[in-house]
């Protein structure tokens, strides 16, 4: 379980997060929604360990954040905004070198079948002749490499068909049902928030993003 507690970050006396408190369980996709400059990339940033929070604590399983970031990061699987991968690569050459810098040891046809099962087929293609979608699924396999029980995702879906995202929508849901990965999402599209996250979390007070979400009828928790 990850839990989150009287969390607070501020930027130089700016303050961007102000006291969150929320639990996320195995299996659990949440969504993070929010205004432009609300703080959920600084949310997801400091939960992938890579910002200290200002104040307030966070565990993994009862692991410290604080103290135990290191064991905590074989643990999470991190999707930032900007795609990043080797273009000049094959999407079989990303993996296997992603498989390298990872600390789990994972076969070849392992590799393959994760491709696989989120529909990008292109094993032998340059990164560079992909479609956007089809790199950010690649980007997403990648992230599940070492088989993270905490998956973080900020705008995964950002300017793709579709089709893709309805694709990644469904192995999200796969990977939560069936190995109890917990999934933070952010996206401003709410139909997808609705279609794939179980739990919301809305950032900030703007009347907008309360009166869509309490339309949807999803649980919202509001920090
Ligand atoms: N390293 C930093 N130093 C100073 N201010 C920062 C830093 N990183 C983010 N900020 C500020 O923190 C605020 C929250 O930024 P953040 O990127 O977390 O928002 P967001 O909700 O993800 O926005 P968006 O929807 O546009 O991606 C913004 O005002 C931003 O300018």
């Amino acid at each position: 379980m990850l839990n989150v507690e009287t969390l607070s970050k501020s930027y130089r006396d700016i303050n961007i997060l102000n006291q969150l408190s929320f639990h996320v369980e195995p299996g659990e996709i949440i969504g993070l929604v929010g205004e432009n400059g609300a703080g959920k990339s600084t949310l997801l940033q400091i939960l992938a360990t890579i910002a200290k929070p200002s104040n307030g604590t966070v565990t993994l399983n009862d692991l410290s954040y604080a103290k135990q970031y290191k064991e905590i990061r074989k643990w999470i699987g991190f999707v930032p905004q900007d795609v990043a991968i080797w273009e000049e690569l094959t999407v079989e050459e990303n993996m296997l070198f992603f498989e390298k810098l990872s600390w789990s040891n994972r076969t070849k046809d392992e590799l393959k079948k994760l491709c696989i099962d989120m529909n990008l087929s292109k094993w032998t293609e340059p990164v560079k002749t992909l479609s956007g979608g089809m790199k950010r699924k690649l980007n997403l396999a990648i992230s599940l490499i070492h088989q993270p029980k905490l998956l973080l995702l900020d705008e995964p879906t950002v300017g793709i068909d579709l089709k893709s995202r309805k694709e990644i929508g469904a192995y999200l849901k796969k990977q939560a049902k069936e190995h109890k990965v917990m999934v933070i999402y952010t996206s401003h599209d709410m139909d997808e928030i609705q279609d794939i996250c179980h739990r919301v979390i809305c950032i900030g007070n703007d009347p907008f993003y309360h009166n869509m979400l309490q339309k949807s009828g999803k649980e919202i928790i509001s920090i």
